[in-house]
């Protein structure tokens, strides 16, 4: 297991005193820390006035109640959170996710990621998450715009276009935002379009955004596999979840020529050996709000396609050339990893927050497999928000291609700024160390400019 420097050891102990039972957030934490003993060791002056101890502490968390009416006239309750973890390069920007399992472990753990990915895309945003416990599974669209309109009843005051800005993440896209956006706007009196991203075409959305984050992942993959002298051409791809980001990763993946054969929910995962139809999958997903078994059913009997149910089997289990997990955090274990090897992957791209294991990712490194942690290989969903910042701060709308074109260029400038990272710090091509140490650079600067704060 890789060691933290022994100057940076108190900082991690203290963060897991002080943060029990939240080990997601201590996961994250130490993988940053593990880098930082490279930067330290060059630039002892990072350990003066606290300064990282400072960023594994939250500027500020928001916990709340969160009551609603569900459509029998039952009073729900669930918990609100908002993390606002660093605003040393912009106002607060991250995601909310409504799942079941939030806790102020999970915030805390992606607003820390969220950190140093906003930090690399090199646009003015800062660091924060949020979310709730409800679970929309199930749940009528009446039902989704009561719990929206009370949760932002609560967070409005917390929020603004210069202090922060959240948009979707797992359980939250168009239409949780729509609602967002419109108790927002009544309870503030004002049409202030930059509170919050990913909105609606129709009222202050960005074209791409939707696409962002799995189309980000597949350029910063892409990227990757070219240092190798490859690309995604005829190359047998998995991709898990069948979400936002897996859905648009499949999309970029077979534009590029690649063929993605398996997908999945949590209820288990389907393998298209002849690859899959990526239009019968939207169908399905954004459409209809179903389950992926679905997908069998109505591809119709002996087209090759088949079902595996949650807990009896992996989808790692399946065969590829390249890896990328796009569902959930630590849904990739050393064991998938070890089999993903066996079976031949060389590259894995990270479309979800923290997917591999620390054992997955040792795995994948010392196999030689190119591996893009998402807090690069991600990022361009958050800096396709930025630009749906820029184009409402101008009264502006921009077109697909010129979105693109730039989401495009960020994620190259990600990828080579943490592979000469790595390499000027003595790691090449571990683009782990490349990430933390290029991110906690560009957030260390303005942190310090501002002296104890
Ligand atoms: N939406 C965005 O722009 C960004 C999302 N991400 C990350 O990407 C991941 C996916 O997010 P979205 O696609 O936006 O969410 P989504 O709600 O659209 O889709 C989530 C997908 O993951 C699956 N999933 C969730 N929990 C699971 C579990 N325990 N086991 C198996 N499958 C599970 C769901 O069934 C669904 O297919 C998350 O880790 C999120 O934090 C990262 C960067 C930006
Ligand atoms: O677009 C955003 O502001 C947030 C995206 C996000 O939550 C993430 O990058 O994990």
């Amino acid at each position: 297991m890789p060691q933290i420097d022994d100057k940076l050891a108190p900082i991690y102990e203290e963060v897991v005193r002080r943060n029990a039972g939240e080990p997601e957030f201590h996961q994250a934490v130490r993988e940053v820390l593990e880098s930082l003993g490279r930067v330290v060791a060059k630039r002892p002056d990072y350990l003066e006035d606290a300064l990282i101890e400072r960023i594994c502490e939250p500027e500020r968390q928001i916990i709340f109640r969160v009551p609603w009416t569900d459509d029998k006239g039952r009073v729900q309750i669930n918990r609100g959170f908002r993390v606002q973890f660093s605003s040393a390069m912009g106002p607060y920007k991250g995601g909310l996710r409504f799942h079941p399992s939030v806790n102020v472990g999970i915030i805390k753990f992606l607003g820390f990621e969220q950190i140093f990915k906003n930090a690399l895309t090199g646009l003015p945003i800062g660091g924060g998450k949020g979310g709730s416990d409800f679970d929309p599974k199930g749940r009528t669209d009446g039902e989704i715009m009561r719990f929206c309109q009370s949760f932002m009843t609560e967070l409005y005051r917390h929020l603004g276009e210069y202090t922060d800005v959240p948009a979707g993440d797992i359980g939250v896209g168009a239409r949780e935002i729509g609602y967002m956006f419109g108790q927002y706007k009544r309870l503030t009196n004002r049409y202030e379009a930059g509170v919050l991203t990913g909105k609606g075409l129709f009222y202050g959305g960005s074209l791409a955004r939707k696409e962002a984050t799995g189309y980000g992942n597949t350029y910063f993959t892409q990227a990757m596999l070219k240092t190798g002298g490859t690309d995604f051409d005829g190359k047998t791809v998995v991709v898990s979840g069948s979400g936002n980001v897996a859905i648009y990763t499949i999309e970029k993946v077979q534009e590029f020529g690649g063929k993605v054969i398996a997908c999945s929910d949590s209820s288990g995962y389907i393998v298209d050996e002849g690859g899959i139809d990526l239009g019968l999958l939207k169908e399905i997903k954004e459409v209809r709000r179903g389950r992926i078994s679905q997908y069998v059913r109505m591809k119709g009997e002996g087209n090759g396609a088949y079902f595996v149910k949650s807990g009896e089997g992996s989808i790692w289990d399946v065969a590829c050339e390249v890896a990328m997990p796009s569902a959930t955090q630590n849904e990739l274990t050393g064991k998938d990893a070890a089999k993903l090897v066996k079976n031949g992957v060389t590259a894995v791209g990270e479309g979800a927050n923290m997917p591999c294991t620390p054992e997955a990712i040792r795995t994948f490194q010392q196999a030689g497999v190119k591996f893009g942690p998402g807090k690069a290989a991600n990022a361009g969903g958050v800096a396709t928000s930025a630009l749906e910042m820029q184009q409402n701060a101008s009264r502006d709308r921009w077109s697909f291609e010129k979105t693109e074109a730039k989401l495009a260029e960020i994620m190259r400038d990600i990828h080579d700024s943490c592979y000469s990272t790595a390499e000027e710090f003595g790691a090449p091509g571990d683009y782990v160390i490349g990430a933390n140490i290029a991110g906690f650079i560009r957030v260390a600067e303005p942190m310090r400019a501002f002296g104890v704060i």
